[in-house]
């Protein structure tokens, strides 16, 4: 495991121990917090970050670029915790699709019969 690696599983090992049957207290923790309110909250906060993340993104601020990507991806993470996915299942699905043109991969849905992103 790479060192990057490592930090996300660390992550999502202590999202893990915020669910609330873990005992996690919402009023200490903020992953508990949102946990108790549900996926919708959860979802909330990922359109939040996004949009937060394009607005930095275009005043060209790198430090801020940096900061809310960081806000994004770890309100990802516990979206994905909530249905009891990990970073590796994306790592692994980023990994699959190395060196795979998405104008290649597109092409090979059109061949399947794969309407859904017409
Ligand atoms: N990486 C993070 C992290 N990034 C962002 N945040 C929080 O995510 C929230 C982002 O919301 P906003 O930027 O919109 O700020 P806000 O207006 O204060 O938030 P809201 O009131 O709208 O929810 C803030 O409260 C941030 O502090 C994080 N909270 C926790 N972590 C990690 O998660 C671990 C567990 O956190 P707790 O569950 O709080 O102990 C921590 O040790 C960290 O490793």
């Amino acid at each position: 495991m790479t060192y990057e690696e490592a930090i996300l599983a660390r992550i999502a090992n202590v999202l893990e121990s915020r669910k609330p049957d873990a005992g996690a207290d919402p009023k200490q923790s903020y992953v508990a917090s949102l946990f108790v309110k549900g996926q919708d909250a959860i979802l909330k906060k990922v359109g939040e970050e996004a949009t937060e993340l394009v607005m930095a993104s275009k005043d060209g601020i790198p430090d801020r670029i940096v900061s809310e990507t960081a806000d994004l991806w770890f309100h990802c993470m516990i979206a994905l915790a909530h249905h009891g996915l990990r970073p590796e299942d994306v790592l692994a699905e980023l990994a699959r699709r190395e060196g795979i043109s998405g104008h290649q991969e597109k092409a090979s849905r059109s061949t399947q019969g794969d309407s859904s992103n017409e």
